[in-house]
């Protein structure tokens, strides 16, 4: 099982971001993780990736507990943060190259994997710039280059289109689904429009408690539609 989360929750002082979450991930889905601003999301990806631990209740990647094995984890996970952060200062290809390096890879094959990253996330034409120097949709590019460059078949994007305008919103959705075919994908939004463009299924979450886990289907096919799904499960 890709994701498997049971009872998750996480307290920040006396609040309760997040509250007895459970939900599963199977293999190929695109799931978008849905709610309005606060509602827990960043918290949850967080603790799915190894950054912040559970107070109640457990995460698994593929059978490894999320606090057990960090390098493990690692292994199995792309993730792109909340506001991409990445080196402004450093180039496009030498960043890459850090990461591989972070990953273990061989200068060679380091490399090759630089270039094919390049060619896959369309980052052909500013792969000499300072990453300072591209646009806002190009720097996205950037951080989801670095979330595949060790291939991981599970992939955790956080607000993955954040910041951008329309057609720069636009083309990192295509990228999306272009690095669909195998992969798990969990990603966080608070746009209806994105994640009806993109998933298969939503799990949407308010006030940190899970208020549905269903397939896109079936949250469009409610009366009034996907607006009216959202207004009534965060009311
Ligand atoms: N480090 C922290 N310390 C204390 N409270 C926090 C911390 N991080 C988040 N919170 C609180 O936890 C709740 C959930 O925040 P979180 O960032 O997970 O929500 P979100 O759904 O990702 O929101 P957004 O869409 O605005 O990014 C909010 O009330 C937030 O203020």
């Amino acid at each position: 099982m890709p994701i498997q989360v049971l009872n998750l929750g996480k307290k920040y002082g006396q609040q309760w971001a997040v509250e007895g979450l459970n939900f599963q991930a199977q293999p190929g889905e695109i799931i978008g993780f849905l709610g309005p601003n606060g509602a827990g999301k960043s918290t949850t990806l967080k603790m799915l990736v190894g950054l912040l631990n559970p107070s109640i209740g457990t995460a698994s990647i593929h059978g490894i507990e999320v606090q057990s094995d960090a390098i493990a984890l690692k292994k199995q996970i792309g993730y792109l943060a909340e506001n991409n952060p990445v080196y402004q200062d450093m180039y496009v290809k030498e960043f890459l190259a850090f990461i591989g390096n972070l990953h273990g890879f061989s200068a060679e094959n380091c490399a090759r994997r630089i270039a094919e990253v390049i060619e896959l996330v369309g980052l052909s034409r500013e792969q000499s710039k300072k990453i300072g120097e591209l646009s806002k949709g190009y720097q996205q590019r950037v951080g989801i280059a670095q979330a595949i460059f060790h291939n991981p078949d599970i992939l955790i994007l956080d607000e993955p289109t954040s910041g951008l305008d329309p057609n720069q919103m636009e083309e990192i959705r295509h990228l999306i689904l272009s690095l669909k075919s195998n992969k798990t994908i969990l990603f966080s939004s608070h746009l209806l429009s994105e994640v009806e463009s993109i998933c298969d299924r939503i799990l949407l979450i308010n006030k940190g408690t899970l208020r549905a886990d269903c397939s896109m289907q079936e949250a469009k096919s409610y009366p009034g539609g996907l607006p009216a799904f959202f207004q009534d499960k965060t009311k």
